[in-house]
């Protein structure tokens, strides 16, 4: 194992990455909650004012992810479609297999520009959590309830108020509704048998209410539905402790862009349109099983420093009080101290993951 590899491994690493991430992510929730009364003055202006406060919250994980794990992230488009990412507010349709494709998706995005205004539809439930739900919740990030009786109406009026939206953005949909697991796949072919569709070998039964309301919601606002397949190599199986641990992770996206206009109106056309479009995915995925990789050219945008510059601000930021503390709670001499000391190093240096990292 290198001497990199090794650092990376170190629970004490993990500790700082955390302590950065949690204590800037307070500090940003903050901001955002002094950006209220802005909205009163210029929604515009707070809105543009919260895409920067986001990014600096989604940006640190995406650095974990590029800079300190140094996953990568080969993307297979058509080159006519490339330009146009980044450039037009999307739909984007993914599918949701794994631990960190959100993760990816953001990477993605950051890459194309997109990342502070990156939209999704996610479970109401998000919403309290601490940084990245209270982060959402000044981004206008779109929750349901899962009950559609409910969230017709109120995922449509979410929807709607994001048309005035200053930045272009890409609005996340995972179909599937939850991630695959072997039992939840198993349940939810015995749905498609008892509906007569055919059966998905890679993907859960895409669930059609969500799509269908955020399409007619967004006529006219977004351009296109990036139909997203993502796919890691060898097999892998990534975590987010795994890249914390510093584990390269080498992902595959296929995107193919769908103008919006050719998805039909009517409700029920609809949802067979995205039944159609899964089974399409199902056959991308047996590809990509078969050869290890996607249809279609790779067209890879490269990484940018912002996400490692930003993180290096806050780690200055925030390290540098911290390490003043414990200077002088050290050089105060108390013995109590001292010992406590000692016992949080020695416990970063024995933590159950330190050495654990197979070597790249
Ligand atoms: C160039 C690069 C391109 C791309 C880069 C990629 C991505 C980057 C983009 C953006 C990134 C932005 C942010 C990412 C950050 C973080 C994201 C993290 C987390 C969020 C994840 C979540 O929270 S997922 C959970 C929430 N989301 C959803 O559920 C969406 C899908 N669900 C729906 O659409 C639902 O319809 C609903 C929620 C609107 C309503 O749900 P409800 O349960 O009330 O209704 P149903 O739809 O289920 O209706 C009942 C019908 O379903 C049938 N049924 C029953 N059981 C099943 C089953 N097991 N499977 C499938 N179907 C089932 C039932 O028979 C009913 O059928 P009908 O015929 O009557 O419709
Ligand atoms: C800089 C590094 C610091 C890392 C520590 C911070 C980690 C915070 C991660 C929060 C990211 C929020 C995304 C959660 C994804 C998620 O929860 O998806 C839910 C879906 O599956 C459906 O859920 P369900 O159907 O209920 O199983």
């Amino acid at each position: 194992m290198g001497f990199l590899q090794l650092l990376k491994s170190q629970f004490l690493c993990h500790l700082i990455i955390c302590y950065v991430f949690l204590v800037s992510g307070l500090i940003i929730n903050l901001l955002q909650l002094c950006t209220l009364p802005v909205w009163l003055v210029s929604k515009q202006l707070a809105r543009r004012i919260n895409i920067r406060l986001a990014y600096c919250i989604s940006s640190q994980m995406v650095a974990t992810l590029e800079w300190w794990s140094g996953t990568e992230c080969t993307l297979y488009t058509d080159p006519k479609s490339y330009p146009l990412y980044g450039k037009e507010n999307a739909i984007v349709v993914l599918n949701h297999s794994f631990e960190i494709d959100f993760l990816c998706g953001w990477t993605f995005c950051e890459r194309f520009g997109v990342l502070g205004s990156s939209k999704v539809l996610a479970k109401k439930q998000l919403a309290y959590v601490p940084i990245i739900g209270w982060m959402w919740y000044f981004l206008e990030i779109v929750f349901c309830k899962r009950k559609w009786e409910e969230d017709r109406r109120t995922v449509n009026e979410s929807l709607q108020k994001l048309r005035d939206y200053p930045e272009n953005f890409w609005f996340l949909l995972y179909c599937e509704g939850t991630r695959f697991t072997p039992k939840k796949h198993q349940v939810s072919m015995q749905v498609a048998e008892s509906k007569g569709l055919p059966k998905l070998k890679y993907h859960l039964l895409p669930r059609t209410k969500g799509f269908w309301v955020t399409v007619q919601s967004l006529r006219g606002t977004a351009a296109a539905v990036y139909d997203s397949t993502l796919n890691f190599r060898n097999n892998e199986m990534p975590t987010l402790l795994g890249l914390l641990n510093g584990k390269k992770y080498h992902a595959d996206l296929y995107v193919r862009r769908i103008p919006l206009e050719l998805i039909p109106e009517d409700e029920k056309e609809c949802a067979e349109w995205l039944h159609k479009l899964y089974q399409e995915k199902d056959s991308f995925q047996e590809h990509y099983a078969k050869t290890g990789r996607f249809p279609g050219p790779i067209m890879s945008p490269p990484r940018r420093p912002w996400s490692l510059i930003n993180w290096l601000f806050w780690s200055c930021l925030l390290l540098y009080p911290l390490g003043l503390l414990l200077t002088q709670l050290i050089s105060s001499g108390s013995v109590f101290t001292i010992v406590a000391s000692v016992a949080v190093c020695s416990a970063g240096l024995c933590h159950p993951f330190t050495g654990k990292v197979k070597p790249p």
